[in-house]
């Protein structure tokens, strides 16, 4: 064991005491950033909705296929060294309440990306330059609040995924919410999933079909803390 896996809890224990209140520094852009565990721990006790929750524990029968813990994604590179998928408490009940109404009808969600730390979004940025399909080091992503979900809708009886107009991550025009150009099978799919996120409290992005914003993101800051430091307080807690 390292000695940053001794180190956590007294970091986590010294910014976690009653009442300690720390300002959530600013960045080189001028973005605040919650890049420090003990930070992250005093918001929780704070207000619990801003715990990042390991999805699947709480829906256990949700799929996953966390694409940047892999090489198949654009960056070609693994990104993540857990393939696992946070979000904030509330986007955890919205997708609780999403899970249930397509198990009622034969259907499931599958996630290819939820929470994703700060400095994997400007990773991304560094390589593709694009502030369409890639949020930017000065605003930060909304995955970056645990507020984001990129995901898509299975068939519960084979797990395969219903047909959308592209793969997850295919940069194009074909990947906008309104792409008229496709068979009619494949517009009400993408209608499924838009409609049952949307009533659900999440705003579809339009140039991407697969992600949505969960719609009481701006409570929750831009924060980078990775993977590991979560699974690691998971355990304390
Ligand atoms: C990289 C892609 N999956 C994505 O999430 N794009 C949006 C715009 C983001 O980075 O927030
Ligand atoms: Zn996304």
């Amino acid at each position: 064991m390292t000695k940053e896996f001794f180190a956590l809890p007294l970091i986590a224990l010294f910014f976690s005491g009653p009442g300690f209140c720390q300002d959530v520094p600013q960045n080189k852009y001028g973005l605040k950033v919650v890049a420090n565990i003990g930070l992250y721990q005093q918001q929780v006790n704070n207000d619990s909705a801003k715990a990042l929750i390991e999805i699947q524990k709480e829906i256990p029968n949700i799929a996953l296929d966390i694409r940047y813990a892999s090489t198949n994604n654009f960056m070609h590179e693994k990104m993540y060294n857990l393939a696992k998928a946070y979000t904030r408490l509330p986007v955890l009940s919205a997708l609780k309440n999403v899970q249930k109404e397509l198990n009622e009808k034969g259907l499931g969600l599958k996630i290819f990306d939820a929470y994703r730390p700060y400095t994997i979004t400007v990773a991304f940025y560094e390589k593709q330059k694009d502030s369409i399909f890639v949020a930017t080091p000065w605003k930060g992503s909304r995955h970056n609040r645990g507020c984001a979900i990129d995901l898509t809708i299975i068939n519960l009886k084979n797990g395969k995924e219903l047909e959308m107009p592209t793969p997850f991550d295919d940069f194009t025009e074909k990947a906008n919410t309104d792409y008229p150009h496709l068979p009619k099978k494949v517009i009400e799919n993408r209608q499924l999933l838009k409609d049952i996120m949307t009533k659900n409290g999440f705003t579809a992005y339009k140039d991407e079909w697969w992600h949505f914003d969960f719609n009481g993101w701006k409570e929750f800051d831009v924060t980078d803390i990775s993977f590991e430091d979560l699974q690691r307080l998971q355990t304390l807690n």
